[in-house]
């Protein structure tokens, strides 16, 4: 069997292994789109000076932890939904009376069975858990303040990445946003490339990360990217959910030493783990076991056969695996307890008994035997701490690591390059053709005369530019939700920042498409013939794009769910379809102010009202000719000034744009 440290020693994490001095970064090469960075061999070799995400931490944090209580309310209390409950529910304890010391330089693993609050721990460790918290959890004797946070990194469960940027374009954005500002644009390309090689990444640096349907990296290499993103800020305490869940023992092995080693390097690493090898779980300095949310033992990972032996739980055989053996027990689970296949049906009951008396046994025994020890060094360290509670607030007097200029132009470029297969995507274009060159036919040269036509083609262009935008732009946070929270958690960026890069960098293809279509349609359909008309129209259109796509947004910021968003949206917008003032002439007076809120009726009676003149008639009979504007469709829009319609676009424009950053900052 492999000792830990011929494990480790077998994974590319030599500081700053793979790093070539006569390969200099250019500064401008990672601005173009279309470079492909040189990603050095795994083999190079590199002069020991060379600098590495795995040097010595720079200001060593101790995590304390003290009685943690995490309770949600219970699903099943009696009474239901419609006439309320009689009785208040009752609360179900996630976490009961856990704490804990981790040192600089010391890897703690949490293991339990699954559902007994592993995650919920490790993200309350790293001030990310909403609700009612009780109990103390300190960095160096403070609170979770935003300099914590910023020494902080967190790599969750489920690695969160963008699928179409390669590994080193992920880390090159994230170094970017990340660092502080003193350092230049070139050293943080440089830290970037060093993350590549400690982390062994070198060879697929060039790879798109991918995720769903987009064949990738793997999924080790991807939660190596993820670490990866948390080393570039050289943190001092380190949380990390499950990151070897779903991987063969050997990556697996190979994670575990890298966080081993940057433990050493004076960090405090803490991480969960679900049912690690004896080769990985000689790798922890300590253990944390949790069983339904209680803890059974807290200490030295090799101490843990000797500690529940004494309290009278033997392994079943001497060479047990000690981490199979705690998760038995967690599950109440004895070396005497009957296997599985051998109990009947009748016997599940006195099992479930036996198991729950297992577990009261060892909570009670924890609380007898380690706690009181534990305790006493918990408050022996920083005895003059500043506790902090499940109100835990935290500084407001954030200070960014860039300035907004950087985030916005970062975020960006990132956006463009991660959504240019979707906003350029042939498919897109090859709809609009069609659509455009379908009605210019279908309308082909209508004339004047034929005004009902005419008229119907506005009505189409306001509604087919308000369906389009809106349904495109109700997916962008939904889809976008799990990179901010994960982003703006870790302090990387302004929420302004981030929305306005989003939102600008939507605009090119939003506008294009329209353009095309109007061009196309416009001229085909037989519309007036003056380009100063052509290109009102065309305004109008974009305008009317612009206003959708604010409402799109809205409302899937405020919905933060795309199916319910499109539902909404297609109610929404059949309303604005029917009261539009086109199908309908005679709405009923009650019910006739919903066109107000229509942007599309808007949009309608500019679009009428650039197309025609006061002055300007049709033929209405045999040898009849009638005022256009007395056209029964066209009076009851009742076009006067229209400078209102352009100011009551302009407070959509602005009053949806608003509501879907307000509904973002309450993320
Ligand atoms: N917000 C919540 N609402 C409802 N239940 C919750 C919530 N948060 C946690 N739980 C429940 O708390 C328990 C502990 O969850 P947690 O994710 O912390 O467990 P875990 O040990 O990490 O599990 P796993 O190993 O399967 O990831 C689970 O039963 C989970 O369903």
């Amino acid at each position: 069997m492999m000792r830990p440290n011929e494990q480790e020693s077998s994974f590319p994490i030599t500081p700053g292994a793979n790093r070539n001095e006569s390969s200099p970064v250019q500064e401008n090469r990672f601005s173009s789109p279309s470079h492909v960075i040189p990603c050095l061999d795994d083999d190079h070799e590199v002069p020991s000076h060379q600098s590495s995400v795995l040097r010595q931490s720079l200001r060593p944090i101790i995590l304390k932890f003290e009685e943690l209580t995490y309770s949600i309310k219970s699903q099943t209390g009696k009474g239901n939904y419609w006439f309320g409950s009689q009785e208040p529910k009752p609360n179900r304890f996630i976490l009961n009376g856990v704490s804990g010391i981790v040192k600089p330089g010391e890897l703690l693993a949490m293991l339990g069975p699954s559902g007994s609050g592993k995650t919920t721990l490790v993200t309350a460790l790293a001030g990310r858990l909403q609700g009612k918290l009780t109990g103390t959890v300190s960095y160096n004797g403070t609170p979770f303040t935003s300099s914590v946070k910023r020494k902080t990194g967190f790599v969750t469960q489920d690695d969160v990445l963008y699928p179409h940027l390669t590994v080193m374009e992920t880390l090159t954005y994230t170094a970017l946003l990340r660092l502080p500002k003193k350092l230049t644009r070139k050293e943080k390309i440089e830290q970037a490339e060093t993350v590549v090689s400690d982390l062994g990444l070198t060879r697929c640096c060039n790879s798109v990360i991918g995720g769903g349907l987009i064949r990738g990296i793997s999924g080790g290499e991807r939660k190596r990217v993820s670490i990866g993103q948390e080393m570039l800020v050289n943190p001092s305490l380190l949380l990390l959910d499950e990151p070897t869940s779903g991987l063969d023992s050997t990556t697996a092995a190979r994670i575990v030493a890298t966080l081993r080693s940057l433990a050493r390097g004076g960090r405090t690493v803490v991480t969960t783990i679900h049912q690690p090898s004896s080769r990985l779980y000689r790798m922890f300095d300590k253990v944390l076991v949790l069983s339904e949310g209680s803890p059974i033992y807290s200490g030295d990972s090799g101490r843990v056969i000797e500690y529940f032996g004494s309290i009278g739980f033997q392994p079943g055989s001497s060479f047990v695996n000690p981490a199979d053996f705690v998760l038995d027990l967690a599950n109440g689970i004895t070396s005497d307890t009957k296997q599985y296949d051998q109990v009947e049906i009748n016997g599940r009951l006195d099992r479930l008994e036996e198991q729950n008396s297992v577990k009261q046994s060892l909570i009670s025994s924890y609380k007898k035997n380690l706690y009181p020890s534990l305790k006493e060094e918990v408050s022996r360290t920083f005895p003059q701490d500043q506790t902090v509670t499940g109100s835990r607030k935290t500084s407001l007097t954030n200070r960014w690591p860039t300035s907004w200029w950087m985030q916005f132009s970062v975020l960006l470029k990132r956006g463009l390059k991660e959504r240019s297969h979707e906003s350029f995507s042939g498919l897109r274009i090859c709809m609009v053709m069609s659509v455009s060159l379908l009605s210019g036919l279908l309308w082909w040269h209508s004339r004047v005369s034929h005004i009902q036509d005419q008229v119907g083609l506005l009505f189409f262009f306001s509604i087919f530019w308000g369906f389009f935008p809106l349904f495109n732009a109700i997916f962008t946070f939904p889809q976008e939700r799990p990179m901010l929270i994960k982003e703006r958690s870790s302090g990387i960026y302004r929420l302004s920042s981030y929305y306005i890069a989003r939102t600008v960098g939507d605009l090119p293809m939003e506008l294009i498409l329209p353009t095309i279509f109007v061009t196309i349609t416009y001229w085909m359909g037989g519309l007036k013939p003056s380009l100063s008309t052509f290109l009102m129209t065309l305004m109008i259109v974009l305008y009317n794009v612009l206003v959708a796509q604010g409402v799109g947004l809205a409302l899937g910021a405020i919905l933060m769910d795309a199916k319910k968003a499109a539902t909404f949206s297609s109610v929404l917008m059949l309303v604005f379809l029917l009261a539009g003032g086109y199908y309908i002439e005679h709405i009923p007076g009650f019910i006739a102010w919903l066109k107000y809120i229509s942007f599309s009726h808007y949009c309608y009676k500019l679009l009428v009202g650039v197309q025609y003149t006061w002055d300007e008639v049709y033929e209405c009979g045999l040898g009849l000719h009638c005022s256009v504007m007395d056209y029964e469709g066209i009076k009851n829009l009742k076009i006067g000034n229209m400078m209102w319609d352009v100011l009551a676009l302009a407070l959509m424009l602005l009053l949806y744009r608003v509501l879907a950053y307000l509904a973002l900052r309450n993320l």
